[in-house]
């Protein structure tokens, strides 16, 4: 076989996967399946029906699927299954690249083992630890911890996380923390040095490449393989268009002109930096329109108050860096503004997927200067999508 095609073969999903059709099916605890019916979870979605049995097999699983099709809720039933609630030590270990992605994951995994006595911390940087949760954890009260890369290595390094028994690692937006660009990747390498040898490990995102896989291999053993095709990592529930804004100047006024379609529901506007989400927000108000935003200097309590006014739907205007592209899940959101195109090709499908969760239907406007023109065209040939000019009756539809 030549080296091309061995090299597509590995990349492909598993062959003969079951495929559960029911929660029922899938051989949970009684007391699992109570609490994802209490959370109002009928039927598993593509991407559950297909993993969740192949984590709770022990196996070790690289997990892929579109954005807001249930990643979270499939790695967190797999690692319920196989937690043993009876033992106080910490059993699973789940890392993610944002203190509010942690939080997030940690109340799912709260939410949906409440019933089975599931005891669980977020540990995250920013944050002075809270002495609570830290007798917890040495009195070894803790089950499984959703925390960010930093805060846990350092953890375990001063031994208040004490991983001996840990029997699953969980990556999610497991390409980002595996990535060359955010300074995660030796993190990860470290912390897995200290997990147990058998230790089971999981791999989930919405964008998966064949670097990011060939890296896996450094901590996987023949891992089950679930993977989307590039054509069909983008949703069609979420419309794509794009606004020929000319130049950059004209961004703000176009904004304007958006301003009471964003508010129907809610929406986050994404720009490239810091200085430029601080900048809009302060042109914006003193326009008189009401935005929130949020990005990675801020304080972590003010990150907090941002996110829990608009999670209750307080705010509904965000405007953010890449810090709110993967994995926040907020079912409200039913549109998303590029005011800058991203610089990092897969944040593209992230940020849009803020919006159209769970099947959803969402929007996704770029604006377009002259300069990105052809980094427009380079995102439609990456994902081969077509993104279409807004158009004039827009407010009639969003
Ligand atoms: N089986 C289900 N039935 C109904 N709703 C579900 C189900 N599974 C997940 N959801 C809901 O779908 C939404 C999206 O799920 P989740 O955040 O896990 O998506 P994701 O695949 O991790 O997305 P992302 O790629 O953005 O991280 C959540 O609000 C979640 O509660």
């Amino acid at each position: 076989m030549d080296k091309q095609a061995d090299l597509k073969l590995r990349f492909r999903t598993s062959q003969k996967l079951e495929v559960c059709p029911a929660f029922e099916s899938m051989g949970l605890d009684r007391k699992l399946l109570q609490g994802i019916y209490a959370y109002g979870f009928e039927a598993p979605s593509a991407i559950q029906s297909r993993a969740i049995t192949q984590i709770i097999s022990g196996k070790d699983v690289i997990a892929q699927a579109q954005s807001g099709t249930g990643k979270t809720a499939t790695f967190t039933i797999g690692m319920l299954q196989a937690c043993s609630f009876g033992q106080n030590d910490l059993q699973c270990l789940i890392l993610s690249p944002t203190r509010e992605l942690a939080g997030q994951i940690n109340s799912v995994v709260g939410n949906l083992g409440s019933f089975l006595n599931v005891k669980s911390v977020a540990l995250v940087g920013g944050n002075k630890m809270a002495k609570q949760d830290s007798q917890k954890l040495q009195n070894g009260q803790v089950h499984v911890v959703s925390g960010t890369p930093g805060r846990v290595l350092d953890l375990i390094k001063r031994h208040v996380l004490v991983v001996k028994k840990c029997k699953m690692l969980v990556l999610d937006e497991a390409d980002e923390l595996l990535g060359e660009s955010l300074g995660f990747k030796q993190q990860i390498y470290d912390i897995f040095t200290k997990l147990p040898k058998n230790c089971q490990v999981v791999v989930v995102s919405a964008t998966m490449s064949k670097d990011i896989i060939e890296v896996t291999k450094k901590f996987m053993t023949t891992p089950v393989k679930i993977l989307v095709k590039q054509e069909e990592i983008s949703l069609e529930k979420i419309k794509q268009y794009y606004v020929d804004v000319d130049k950059e100047d004209w961004k703000f006024d176009t904004l304007c002109d958006l301003y009471d379609s964003l508010t129907i529901t809610q929406c986050v506007i994404f720009c490239n930096t810091k200085r430029k989400v601080d900048w809009l927000a302060i042109k914006l108000t003193q326009s008189n329109f009401s935005v929130a935003s949020m990005h990675g200097d801020m304080k972590q309590e003010e990150r907090d108050k941002v996110m829990s006014d608009f999670r209750s739907g307080k705010s509904r205007v965000l405007i953010s860096t890449d810090v709110w592209a993967r994995g926040i899940d907020v079912q409200q959101v039913s549109l998303v503004v590029n005011y800058d195109l991203p610089d990092i090709m897969e944040n593209y499908i992230h940020r849009i997927g803020r919006s159209g969760r769970f099947g959803r239907k969402g929007i996704a406007i770029n604006f377009v200067t002259k300069a990105d023109l052809s980094h427009l065209k380079q995102i439609e040939k990456f994902y081969k999508i077509r993104i279409k000019p807004m158009p004039a009756n827009f407010a009639d539809f969003s």
